[in-house]
C-alpha cells in the first residue's frame, strides 16, 4: 500500500467478561475506498465498527485518523471528527419528520442572544438542507420532507439514514448491514447510494453478510475471524466461496493475502 490509511487501528482488544470480542485487531481504511468487513456471526465485526465510531471504547490498542491518534468516548465525538455510522438498528425517531431525523442532535437554530439550546429551531434551513442532501443522493422519491419517518418504506428509511451519514460524514461513512431488511429494488438503491458517496471522495466501511452485494461494490474486503483481521482480499482475485471459506476457517489464506 503506497498511500497512508485514512483510518487505522492497531492491536485493538475489547473484552466482555470472558468473551473477547476484539483480539489484537488491526484495521486499515484507505482514502476513497469502499471497504467491506465480513465475518461469521459473533466474529467481532460490530465490536470493531463500534470501536471505530466511538460507541464502545477498546480496552487496549490505538486508533488513528489521518495519522493522528484519536480516542472517542462517544459516537458524538466521532461524528465531530467526521465519522458517521449507521448501526444495524437504525437510530431514527419514527414519529419525527425526515428533516428532523437528519439533524437529530445537531439541529440548526436561528441566531439570537439566548444560549444555543434555547434559540428557536431554524426549520426552513433544516428542510432546505435535508431536501438538498436527499436530492444530491437521488432520493427525491421522498415527496415530503415533513413526512414522519414511520410512514416511509424500509428502503426509504434506510435511504434517509444513509443520506444523513453521507451528509455529515465528512471523512468516513460506516454502514452496518444497510441492506439486511430490504427488498431487491430497495437494496439496489442503497448500493447505488454507497457508490455515490464514494464518488464524492468519502470512503465507506460496509459491514455485510450479503456476499453478492459485497463482491459487487467493495474495492477491498477485510475478513474478520475470531475477533481480529484474518486477511484483506480484492474481490476480483477471489470467489465468494473462497471468502466464505476464509471466514469460517475452512480455508487458510496465504501470507500474501493477509497483507493485501
Ligand atoms: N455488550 C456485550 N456484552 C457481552 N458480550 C458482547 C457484547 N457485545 C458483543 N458481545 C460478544 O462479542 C462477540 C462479538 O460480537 P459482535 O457483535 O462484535 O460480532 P459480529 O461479528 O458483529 O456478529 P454478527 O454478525 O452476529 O452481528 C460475540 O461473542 C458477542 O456475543
Amino acid at each position: 500500500m503506497s498511500q497512508e490509511p485514512l483510518l487505522k487501528a492497531r492491536g485493538l482488544y475489547k473484552r466482555y467478561g470472558k468473551v473477547t470480542a476484539l483480539n489484537n485487531c488491526d484495521f486499515d481504511l484507505m482514502p476513497g475506498e469502499i471497504l467491506a468487513v465480513i465475518g461469521d456471526n459473533g466474529a467481532g465485526k460490530s465490536s470493531l465498527i463500534k470501536a471505530l465510531s466511538g460507541a464502545v471504547q477498546p480496552d487496549e490498542g490505538e486508533i488513528t485518523l489521518e495519522g493522528r491518534r484519536v480516542q472517542f468516548s462517544s459516537p458524538l465525538e466521532a461524528r465531530g471528527e467526521g465519522i458517521e455510522c449507521v448501526y444495524q438498528t437504525l437510530a431514527m425517531s419514527p414519529a419525527l419528520s425526515i428533516a428532523d431525523n437528519m439533524f437529530m442532535g445537531r439541529e440548526l437554530r436561528k441566531p439570537g442572544i439566548m444560549g444555543k439550546w434555547f434559540r428557536q429551531l431554524d426549520r426552513p434551513a433544516m428542510e432546505k438542507f435535508a431536501r438538498e442532501k436527499l436530492s444530491e443522493l437521488g432520493l427525491m422519491t421522498i415527496q415530503n420532507i415533513n413526512q414522519a419517518v414511520e410512514t416511509l418504506s424500509g428502503g426509504q428509511r434506510q435511504g434517509v439514514a444513509v443520506a444523513r451519514a453521507a451528509a455529515f460524514g465528512s471523512k468516513v461513512v460506516i454502514l452496518d448491514e444497510p441492506t439486511a431488511a430490504l427488498g431487491v429494488k430497495e437494496s439496489r438503491r442503497v448500493l447505488e447510494l454507497i457508490r455515490d458517496v464514494r464518488a464524492r471522495g468519502i470512503p465507506i466501511i460496509l459491514i455485510s453478510h450479503n456476499m453478492p452485494h459485497v463482491f459487487e461494490v467493495a474495492d477491498r474486503i477485510h475478513i474478520h475471524r475470531l475477533g481480529s483481521r484474518l486477511c484483506v482480499i480484492r474481490p476480483q482475485d477471489y470467489s465468494m466461496s473462497d471468502a466464505v471459506a476464509f471466514m469460517t476457517g475452512a480455508k487458510v489464506p496465504e501470507a500474501a493475502e493477509v497483507a493485501a
